[in-house]
């Protein structure tokens, strides 16, 4: 849970999805243990954003249909967080899902998605989601397609049992 809120799970204790940490109980240097954090706690404004020029594409169009944004519009609404014309955009598989409206009603609350607008988040969204979800869910959302935007973070290993079943 590295890059989620370690600092809230500290103060107000867990919540239903996050596992109990393994960290030391001892944890005496803030700083150190909350460096993949990010303030996007009052970021109240995305939801008030005006239309994109990259509305929401119809679920029957192929990824490969979807129009190309370049990697700087997408990258852009990160810049944009702070003003009042940033949308809720983030990349999955290198396709842009426009979060502005939806991250209000994510049942894994809002400041996660706000946390990776402009960014990739794959491995992260695969954590938590199957495929289902995404056809559901995830494919309503999409704006078009990107390519070379880049995790902020490296993904940590999975450790699967010792035998392939
Ligand atoms: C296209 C964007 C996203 C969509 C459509 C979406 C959709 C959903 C849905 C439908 C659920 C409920 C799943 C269930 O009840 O089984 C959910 C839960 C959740 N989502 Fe997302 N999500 C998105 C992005 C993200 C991102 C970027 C993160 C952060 C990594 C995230 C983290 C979570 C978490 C932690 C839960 C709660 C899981 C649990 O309670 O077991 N989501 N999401």
């Amino acid at each position: 849970m590295g890059w989620l809120s370690l600092r809230s799970w500290l103060h107000d204790g867990p919540t239903s999805f996050e596992p109990v940490p393994t960290f030391p109980t001892q944890v005496t240097d803030f700083k150190s243990v909350t460096e993949h954090v990010e303030n996007v706690a009052t970021i109240d404004h995305i939801s008030a954003s005006p239309p994109s020029e990259y509305p929401l594409q119809d679920p029957s169009v192929l990824d490969d249909a979807l129009p190309f944004i370049p990697p700087a519009i997408v990258r852009n609404q990160r810049l944009h967080l702070s003003h009042a014309n940033g949308l809720g955009w983030i990349v999955v598989d290198n396709i842009v899902y426009d979060c502005t409206k939806f991250m209000k009603e994510h049942p894994g609350g809002e400041i996660v998605i706000q946390s990776f607008i402009g960014e990739d988040c794959s491995w992260q969204f695969w954590r938590f989601h199957s495929k289902g979800i995404m056809a559901k869910w995830g494919r309503p959302l999409r704006v078009g397609r990107t390519e070379g935007i880049v995790n902020r973070f490296k993904e940590p290993p999975r450790y699967f049992g010792s035998r392939n079943r």
